[in-house]
């Protein structure tokens, strides 16, 4: 898979071993300027249905969650509602209305839920399907302004240094972002 900085996904390649898929990733990470390589195993392809009229197809719709990064720290935020996810901690943001792209999504996610200005800087590697035709998308994000307050949807907020990332009980598809979150806190 290939990720280019605006957060757009490709398929790359298909079909090959694990071996083989990551050393063309490699290959192609150590060419490609601002662009993300990385391998995905799938399940064997099911027949698709090639009778499908567009309309049924639905569009994708991004949530945009920011690991917010600031003086060797990023922040958590401990969700409020709604039930099936309050009590888990996540990345905060939100989804990205239509028109809007994933940075500008993410900026203004962060100012109406924490009151501060924010500036999304890069796509973490993955992707996980929230349901259908929702996907879930974490980027980098560093603090320009303000002090994070729990304004709208979440009752806490914690700022997690490298050792303190497992902390927290995250939402299943923000933990397995957590080993490229320690590495931008390496980083910064
Ligand atoms: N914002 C955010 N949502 C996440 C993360 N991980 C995760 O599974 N989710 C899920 C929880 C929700 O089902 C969905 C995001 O919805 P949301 O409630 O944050 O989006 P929103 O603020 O635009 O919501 P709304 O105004 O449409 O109600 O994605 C994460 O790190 N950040």
């Amino acid at each position: 898979m290939r990720q280019d900085d605006n957060g757009n996904r490709y398929l790359v390649a298909t079909g090959l071993g694990r071996a083989e898929a990551e050393a063309l990733a490699a290959e192609f990470e150590a060419r490609g300027h601002k662009q993300l390589y990385w391998v995905e195993a799938v399940e064997p392809r099911t027949p698709q249905r090639t009778d499908t009229p567009q309309q049924e197809r639905p569009e994708v719709r991004y949530v945009v969650g920011g690991a917010l990064v600031h003086r060797g720290r990023v922040l958590a935020a401990r969700r409020n509602s709604p039930p099936e996810v309050a009590g888990y901690w996540e990345f905060p943001g939100g989804k990205a209305e239509p028109g809007e792209t994933q940075e500008q999504a993410l900026e203004r996610e962060l100012a109406e839920e924490l009151g501060i200005r924010a500036r999304a800087l890069r796509p973490l590697p993955g992707s996980w399907s929230v349901r259908a035709g929702l996907e879930l998308r974490i980027w980098a994000a560093e603090l320009l302004s303000g002090e994070p307050r729990p304004l709208a949807d979440h009752s806490e907020l914690r700022w997690l240094g490298p050792g303190e990332l497992d902390d927290v009980d995250w939402l299943a598809h923000d933990r397995e972002v957590l080993p490229h979150v320690a590495a931008l806190l390496a980083e910064d």
